[in-house]
Order: structure tokens, then C-alpha cells, then sequence
């Protein structure tokens, strides 16, 4: 690991005070000089240990626990008392523990987050106090904020409004910020906006933390989030504000709204995008081609798989094809079967990616739905992407159909957490005996086939977001553009051990995950310059940049501020 600048570092707290700040707490890490300095003596036990022996002693307690939500209790504990700590531990570890401060188990934490509450972190902007927002960010005593993770709780992950409960997520994505993007946790804020919830396990419990009210919706959720937004402007001009898991009937509006007045991205729209194209993009190279010579069919047609289509279809473009001959082949299929253009009720963002009902053949003449299956047998998918949350809809009979028209199907059961996945991938392996090129959006065990062994790309917004994030602090970028985003997908594309060797996974080892993100970073500020986004400067400041900004969890020495 570099190290973080070394100098000491002047701070104003001391004593108790100083052991309760969870980004400055070092534990029995604090020297002899420091406790003498910082007022220490007897607070702590005599011996001074460093980090590694710290870590040893929390893994030994973290392994104790025996159920996953137990872990993530343990380690959000951590995390609210010794942050550095926290990072190194989780650094570390970080294939063993990502599932644990992240998704899946942090669907879970999100469900009970009343239940399982121990301390405050982060900001919770109720409705009812929508007249005071500017003092509650005020409130915020972090000097610099530069990274928001916003989320309203409607749709997290896979499985619905989970009200407040919402914020674990933004807690979650924040330290994927730090861990895998080096963004320093001095600078990341999670919120949530309770705007109540439509939930009734929620509104029925009496340990229910938030606004127990139904949602509020249309101009005075609108006028809410505006409130929001322009409060976050004057407090932190700068900020990078990440939506995450909206409805999705409030996602597009939002993004759309806010994209030119603020540098914001949606995260399941936009990111899941990205990291999705990316996927496509190297397994497309690992099978010998390129994005535009697949055919698409996508079982989901919400606000993230619409956002994936579209990516897929500029990057088609940019392969060659016309639009209409890249509209041509993706089809999107929701729970009323095939979108075409003859269907009442399509939403503003799935109308571009309706079939028209006239161009296709007599298979798709009839007024009945068209199945997942109908499409599968008449199309002849050679990409298969699974964004519905509904377990278990890629069956066998729709995965060897697709098979035997395809040597190789590309095939990805996006859905998050575990419980909502399309297919399971040893399912997808053995239905195509060994063929299928398989990339999940939950982390999932590599599958031993016929002696062989089958590592499972996750092709989750984790590989994306915290390079975004390193990209567009290192050059102050003023927007997140759709340049960013292709450049963002190609960079990871490009560091596909499958693509370029033809073995090994489709997606880099989390092990690899700063080298990614500090890639995407450097793309993804080359393609803000070029958007006029950011000002132009070498690559060598650039990559400087890049370097000053990541954040180690390593201690720095400390001495107090004079007064
Ligand atoms: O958090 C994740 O794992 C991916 C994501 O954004 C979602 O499913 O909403
Ligand atoms: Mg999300």
C-alpha cells in the first residue's frame, strides 16, 4: 500500500472526545507521544499496537459470528467507532466481507434496519421537516463533503421500500467508495429522504425509526427533492450526488431533471448501465466478436434495463450500425411480454425500445403476449440479460432453447440480492454444458463443471461507481456525461482477463479493484475534458491526481492544534 501524506496532522479534539470520532480513533494504535499530547494517559491500555495486530484481534471476533447480518452488525459497529481500522480490515479481507457490508447482505440490513440500529451515521431528511433542510445539512459537521449517496428507500435493490431502512445502502455503496476508489470517508455522506413509506410491515412495527406515513407522491414529492437538490448546491457546490435506488417512477424524472444543475449520475440507471456494457463488451471479445454482431433480449423493461438498452445501442452506433439497425436487435420483454409498439401504457423511457409490431414476423402477429420464451425461440438471442427481480425466470427450457441456437450464450441474471436472481449460474452452466459465458449481479461461488472450474463474473455497479467517483474528484468535473460513462464501460471492458487471455474471469479479480477503479478514473477524466467537463491538463498531473486523491486506511500521526 502507498502511504496517505505523512505529516502530523493539527486536530482539536482530545481525550474521550477524540476516541469517540470515528474517523480520527485509532484505538491502542495511539503512540506515546500522542497520548501524552492528546490527553490519552489511562484511557487507553498500556501496550501500543499497530494496525495489523488490531486487525488480527477484529477478525477474530468478526469470525466468531456466525450469521451474515451478525457480520455486517459487527463490522457497521467497527466502522462507527475506528474507521481506518474498518477500511484495513475490509481491505484485507475485501472478497470475504464485500458481501457483508454490501449487497446481499446489506439488502437484509436494509429490512431491519430499525431492528438492528446501534448508532446514527449519516443524514435522515424527513418530509416533515422540509422547511428546515438547510440547517440539517449545516448539521453536518465534515469540512469537505464531495460524495453523496442519496436514496428515498422506494426500491432497494431487489425488494421494495424498505423506508429509512434505505440509508444502509447508501452506507454501503460509500464504502465501496473508499475501499475500492479511494475516496477518503472524510469526504462521503450518506442520506436518506424520508418520505415516508407505502410499506406496511413498516408502518405496522413500533420500532419503525422513520415517518410512519403513506409516501408522498407528485408536486409535493417533487417540490421535496427540488428543496433538496438546490439545498446540497449552496452547502456543497461541488459535490458528486449519486441517486440510488428510486422508483422506478421517480428514477428518470429525477435524473433528467437534475443532470445539468448538478454533477449527478443515477447509479441503477446509469451505473448499472455501465458496468453491464462493459461485461458485454469483453464477453462479446471473449467469444471471438463485437457488441454490435449480438442479438439482445432482456427479461425487464424498468428504468435499469432500459438504461443498459440504451448504452448498448449508443455503443452499437459507435461499432458501426445505424440506429435503427441496433434498435433492431434488442428486444426488451416485461411482465406483458415483448414491448412493441401496439401496447397501451409504455412508459416515456421504454418507448424508443418498443418493437414495431409491423416489422416482425408472422411469430409476433398475434394479440396475444408474447412469452420470454416465444421471443427466445423466434429471436435467437445471443445475449440474455436479467434485470426483472423475479427468481428463477431464465428456466431450462428457455436456456437450452437459446443454447441451441447459440454456440456460445452469453447469459446474465442481473437481479439483485441472491434471492431474486433469474437462474442460479451452476443452472446456466449445466443447461449449456459448460458453454454459457455467465455474469451475475450478486456475488456467486465459481461452479465446478466437468472438472472444470468456472469463475462468476459480478457485473454489479461496484466495479464502476468509485472510479467514477476517483475520476470526477481528481479533475472537479462539473457533470457526469455519457461520454464519461462509455469511456467508464471501456475501461473496464479493457481489463477483462477473458477477453485479452482467453481465460481467467470475464471481469477482473476483486483483488485487481483499485487498479480498475484508478483506470476508469483516468478514462473517465480524459472523457470529462473532452465533454467540457473539466479543464484540460497532462496525463502525468492527471495520474498525479489520481494518486493524491486515493485514500489508505493508514494512521497519520497527530498533534493538537494550539489554540
Ligand atoms: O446495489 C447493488 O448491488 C446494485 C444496485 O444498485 C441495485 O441492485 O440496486
Ligand atoms: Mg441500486
Amino acid at each position: 500500500m502507498k502511504s496517505n501524506n505523512t505529516r502530523p496532522v493539527p486536530i482539536s479534539y482530545f481525550g474521550t472526545s477524540l476516541l469517540a470520532m470515528s474517523l480520527l480513533n485509532k484505538g491502542n494504535a495511539f503512540s506515546e507521544e500522542e497520548r501524552h499530547d492528546l490527553k490519552l494517559y489511562g484511557l487507553l491500555s498500556h501496550t501500543v499496537e499497530t494496525i495489523e495486530e488490531q486487525a488480527k484481534r477484529t477478525y477474530a471476533q468478526y469470525a466468531q459470528h456466525s450469521s451474515d447480518i451478525d457480520k455486517h452488525i459487527f463490522l457497521r459497529d467497527l466502522q462507527d467507532t475506528n474507521e481506518t481500522l474498518f477500511y484495513y480490515l475490509l481491505r484485507s479481507h475485501l472478497t470475504e466481507m464485500l458481501p457483508i457490508i454490501y449487497t446481499p447482505v446489506v439488502g437484509e440490513a436494509c429490512e431491519r434496519f430499525s431492528e438492528i440500529y446501534r448508532a446514527a451515521r449519516g443524514l435522515f431528511i424527513s418530509y416533515p421537516d422540509r422547511g428546515r433542510i438547510d440547517e440539517m445539512l449545516a448539521d453536518v459537521t465534515k469540512k469537505k463533503v464531495k460524495v453523496i449517496v442519496v436514496t428515498d428507500g422506494e426500491r432497494i435493490l431487489g425488494l421494495g421500500d424498505q423506508g429509512i431502512g434505505g440509508i444502509g445502502i447508501s452506507i454501503g455503496k460509500l464504502s465501496l467508495y473508499t475501499v475500492c476508489g479511494g475516496v477518503s470517508p472524510a469526504y462521503t455522506l450518506p442520506i436518506v429522504l424520508d418520505v415516508g413509506t407505502n410499506n406496511e410491515r413498516l408502518l405496522n412495527d413500533p420500532l419503525y425509526m422513520g415517518w410512519k406515513h403513506p409516501r408522498i407522491t407528485g408536486p409535493e414529492y417533487e417540490q421535496f427533492i427540488d428543496s433538496f437538490v438546490q439545498a446540497v448546491k449552496l452547502r456543497w457546490p461541488d459535490v458528486l450526488l449519486q441517486f440510488e435506488d428510486f422508483s422506478q417512477r421517480n428514477a428518470s424524472p429525477v435524473l433528467n431533471r437534475y443532470r445539468d444543475q448538478i454533477c449527478c449520475f443515477n447509479d441503477d440507471i446509469q451505473g448499472t448501465a455501465t458496468v453491464t456494457l462493459g461485461t458485454l463488451i469483453a464477453a462479446s471479445r471473449a467469444v471471438g466478436e463485437q457488441l454490435r454482431d449480438q442479438k439482445i433480449v432482456f427479461l425487464g423493461a424498468g428504468a435499469a434495463g432500459c438504461g443498459i438498452a440504451e448504452q448498448i445501442i449508443e455503443r452499437m452506433k459507435l461499432e458501426g450500425l445505424t440506429e435503427a439497425e441496433a434498435r433492431s436487435r434488442v428486444f426488451m420483454v416485461d411482465r406483458f411480454g415483448l414491448l412493441t409498439d401496439n401496447m397501451p401504457n409504455i412508459l416515456d423511457f421504454q418507448a424508443n425500445l418498443a418493437q414495431k409490431k409491423s416489422g416482425l414476423a408472422a411469430w409476433a402477429q398475434s394479440d396475444e403476449e408474447i412469452s420470454l420464451l416465444k421471443t427466445v425461440q423466434n429471436v435467437h438471442p445471443t445475449v440474455l440479460i436479467g434485470v426483472s427481480a423475479q427468481p428463477g425466470l431464465f428456466t431450462e427450457e428457455i436456456v437450452r432453447t437459446m443454447h441451441s441456437h447459440c454456440a456460445r450464450p452469453i447469459i446474465m441474471p442481473l437481479s439483485n440480492p441472491t434471492s431474486r436472481v433469474e437462474a442460479h449460474p451452476i443452472d446456466l452452466i449445466n443447461w449449456t454444458n459448460g458453454a454459457a459465458v455467465v455474469a451475475t449481479g450478486s456475488p456467486f461461488m465459481p461452479v465446478h463443471f466437468n472438472g472444470k472450474v468456472y469463475p462468476i463474473a459480478q457485473c454489479n455497479n461496484s466495479y464502476i461507481f468509485p472510479g467514477i467517483g476517483l475520476g470526477v474528484l481528481a479533475v472537479r468535473a462539473r457533470k457526469v456525461t455519457d461520454l464519461m460513462l462509455m469511456a467508464a464501460s471501456e475501461a473496464l471492458a479493457d481489463l477483462s482477463p477473458l477477453a485479452q487471455a482467453h481465460t481467467g474471469g470475464l471481469l477482473p479479480d476483486l483483488k485487481d479493484i483499485e487498479k480498475v477503479s484508478r483506470a476508469i478514473a483516468f478514462k473517465v477524466s480524459r472523457a470529462a475534458q473532452a465533454s467540457g467537463a473539466a479543464e484540460k491538463i497532462s496525463d502525468q498531473d492527471l495520474m498525479d491526481r489520481i494518486e493524491s486523491n486515493f485514500w489508505y486506511p493508514q494512521y497519520r500521526t497527530y498533534t493538537l492544534k494550539e489554540k
